[in-house]
């Protein structure tokens, strides 16, 4: 071939080669493309590219040309061995091309000989092929012609390999970009969907404080379902307007300061005007330099935590029933009102009230109305007070309430018109109440300089004013102070009155007005102590009630009577009964009919001389109640006188319902009643309402001839006083009644 054309040749193949580069869109397009491309060369017979294995084997993945039949199942290496050393194992190895101008004579291609004979090969070439940084395998050239491979056709082939490799290194950065796309856009889509799925909201800004992109919770927030209705907007164009500024400047300090703000509280409007609460986060944002180009955000909705907080704090501040400040709540105020005062030499009052007979609405009329009308009555007294007092429930009927800069005669002034104030009828459920409130002020600092000492005076201030008639106030005194001491004293004593012995029971007689004989008797309590002395009943028996010892006290002296009037039937008293008094606690006992049973069991004394002395208060704390146990009571064969009959409020209605026996008429009436009308008359009616009811009579403190002639002809039916005898103990009374009987 002429030098001209063999030129023509070579580089119509090199641009059909260049043309393949060119087009091609993958490595397995350009290796077949190729082989047959570099077929147009004259002399080359076929042509195949073989890519190293993992095996180290030069394994052909593209081929072309007459005999491809020769490469099948070929084995070529490009270890350092006898098949590795081949054409093609040296052009790999030494990273250079290989040209085999005689194959048949080349020591180097003896292992493929008479392969070779069989497709008339002359001579071969291989040529390495790679990227830039990686040889992959040879391209490997055929001829039937010795020296077929003469410069021009190897500078070509080269120059082909050359173009090959950067080919090669295209599809090499091409894949490498592509898989760093793809890793790209899977950690877009894993962070993405991370950030899209969690609770938190999370917004970030450019410094002018335009949104650069949120998660999908946050674009909900502002009302939107994507960030991308967010991007570009600012807080001054979401819903949360109102505070654009506010956000706007912990932004601007974050991104001056390049300081997180992190945990802080702060309010949002949402899309439909509500405010909700938020605990947020802001980081600055750095870009790839480490300079701030923005702010991130992160929140949380702590709306509902901040509700159950603020719900707790209510709860541990205010009544849940009257929504009145509660004790804890007053006793800051109260030692906030001392520390004023104290400073300035200020008097403050502290009134405890209580209402009258509270236990009676409820059992009544039940809790709801009972409930219903301490709301009412807290928001009478609240419409009442200053604004600068406070009233608290302490729970119950109990209520305290503070007067600031208030002296003694200010709190005078302010618990009258409190009496007056409350006592205006309610009006609950149809029902028209009337309350009436026993109050106790005690005035810092006279009755005390702490809120402690405060509150227990106005206490005890309040019980005094029970104790006297309910209905009014009492101011705190030293006597008072005085009086609570020795009750507190006596109670301790009387916690071992039993033990000590130091309990006696005396007994008073009764007199049959129409035999003008004994009939009975009444047992009363005695406590003789060794430092008190004689402790009158009237200072014990309240205090015995109070701390719950009148129930082993009351079984005592049950027990005590019981056995004494069987001991004196023994010694001959016949038709004569036992009266023991028994107090509300007493009565309200559970077992009380079971241990009154067991006791008359023991004692072998028949129920019918037996007699229970109520009070009257006693009934009435519990009619109903009252009126079981007593029918209880009775179907036992016991009998029930009712003791101070007259000065309580026994509703007739009531009377009628009872099986009582007797009536008491209290010694308060009997002591004036031949002069004072009215005595006479309520003892007349008494007298009359019992007679009517089937009822027994006995009067009380009966202490002159005069008092018993006028009992005994207006038909009262017994009588108990000094004028027969004062109560006697165990050897007085068997002395008077029981010598030569037997
Ligand atoms: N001025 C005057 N007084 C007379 C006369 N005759 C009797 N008395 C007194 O009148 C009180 C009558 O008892 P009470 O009304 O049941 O009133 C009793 C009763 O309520 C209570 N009490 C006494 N012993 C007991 C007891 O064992 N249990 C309970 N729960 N209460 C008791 O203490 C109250 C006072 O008892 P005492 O001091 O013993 O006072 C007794 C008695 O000593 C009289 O002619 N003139």
């Amino acid at each position: 071939m002429e030098e001209k054309e063999q030129i023509i040749e070579l580089y119509s193949a090199l641009s059909l080669c260049n043309d393949t580069i060119n087009n091609v869109k993958n490595i397995s397009e350009l290796f077949s493309q190729i082989c047959q491309d570099i077929l147009t060369i004259n002399h080359i017979s076929m042509a195949w590219i073989g890519l190293v294995d993992e095996n180290s084997q030069l394994k052909p993945v593209s081929y072309c040309g007459v005999g491809t039949q020769y490469i099948k199942d070929i084995s070529i290496k490009i270890e350092d061995d006898i098949l590795g050393n081949g054409p093609s194992g040296i052009a790999y190895k030494q990273k250079e091309p290989y040209w085999c101008q005689d194959f048949l004579n080349d020591p180097h291609t003896t292992p493929w000989h008479a392969r070779a004979r069989k497709f008339h090969w002359k001579s071969s070439a291989a040529l390495p092929i790679g990227t830039a940084h990686k040889l992959i395998g040879t391209l490997n050239l055929y001829s039937d012609t010795l020296n077929a491979f003469d410069q021009k056709t190897q500078e070509l082939l080269l120059k082909m390999t050359s173009n090959i490799t950067h080919a090669l290194n295209a599809f090499e950065s091409e894949a490498a970009r592509s898989q760093a796309e793809n890793a790209l856009k899977e950690s877009y889509t894993l962070l993405s969907s991370i950030i899209n799925s969690l609770p938190t909201r999370i917004f970030w800004k450019d410094k002018n404080l335009t949104y650069l992109g949120c998660n999908t919770a946050f674009a909900k927030d502002a009302g939107k379902s994507s960030s991308d209705e967010i991007i570009g907007k600012n807080d001054h164009q979401m819903p949360w307007k109102d505070q654009a500024n506010l956000y706007n400047t912990d932004d601007l300090k974050v991104i001056n300061s390049k300081k997180s703000k992190l945990f802080f509280e702060e309010p949002q409007t949402t899309p439909n005007g509500d405010t909700i609460w938020l605990r947020t986060s802001k980081l600055p944002l750095f870009d790839a330099q480490g300079e701030v180009m923005g702010i991130i955000g992160l929140y949380d909705d702590i709306t509902e935590q901040k509700h159950s907080e603020e719900r707790v704090l209510y709860m541990a501040n205010y009544d849940a029933l009257t929504g009145l400040p509660n004790r804890a709540k007053l006793e800051s105020k109260i030692e906030y009102n001392i520390a004023l005062s104290r400073k300035n030499h200020w008097n403050f009052a502290l009134i405890f009230l209580d209402i009258d007979n509270f236990k009676d609405i409820n059992d009544t009329l039940g809790h709801n109305v009972g409930d219903k009308l301490l709301i009412e009555f807290s928001k009478r007294v609240l419409g009442f007070l200053r604004d600068e007092d406070t009233i608290a429930r302490l729970g119950g009927d109990e209520f305290i309430i503070l007067l600031p800069i208030t002296d003694a005669k200010q709190a005078q002034k302010m618990a009258e018109k409190l009496l007056f104030t409350v006592y205006q009828p309610f009006t609950i459920e149809q029902n028209e109440l009337t309350v009436t409130v026993s109050m106790g002020i005690s005035i810092y600092p006279n009755d005390g300089v702490d809120k402690e000492t405060l509150y227990k005076n106005a206490d005890t201030a309040m019980y005094r004013t029970k104790y006297n008639g309910k209905n009014n106030y009492s101011f705190f005194t030293q006597e008072m102070q005085m009086q609570t001491k020795r009750n507190l004293l006596l109670t301790n004593a009387l916690h071992n009155a039993i033990a000590h012995n130091e309990l006696y029971v005396v007994y008073q007689p009764q007199i049959s007005l129409t035999t003008h004989k004994l009939v009975g008797m009444e047992a009363l309590l005695r406590w003789e102590h060794p430092v008190f002395g004689s402790v009158p009943p009237s200072e014990f028996i309240p205090i015995a009630e109070s701390s719950g010892l009148i129930l082993s006290i009351g079984d005592w002296v049950m027990k005590t009577a019981v056995q004494q009037l069987k001991n004196w039937q023994t010694k001959g008293l016949h038709d004569v009964s036992i009266s023991v008094n028994l107090s509300a606690v007493q009565f309200n006992q559970a077992n009380l009919q079971h241990n009154i049973i067991q006791l008359l069991d023991e004692s072998a004394l028949p129920a019918n001389y037996l007699e229970i002395e109520l009070t009257e208060s006693a009934i009435m704390s519990n009619p109903e109640t009252a009126i079981n146990i007593i029918n209880q009571l009775h179907s036992l064969g016991i009998k029930i006188s009712i003791d101070d009959f007259g000065t309580g409020y026994s509703s007739l209605s009531y009377l009628k319902k009872f099986k009582a026996y007797k009536l008491k008429i209290d010694q308060s009436f009997v002591r004036d009643i031949t002069i004072d009308p009215e005595d006479k008359a309520i003892v007349n009616a008494i007298i009359n309402m019992a007679n009517s009811l089937g009822l027994q009579t006995i009067a009380e403190g009966v202490e002159t001839q005069e008092q018993l002639k006028y009992l005994e002809e207006n038909g009262c039916d017994e009588v108990q006083g000094y004028y027969y005898s004062k109560p006697l103990v165990v050897d007085e009374f068997e002395e008077k009644y029981l010598k030569g009987k037997k």
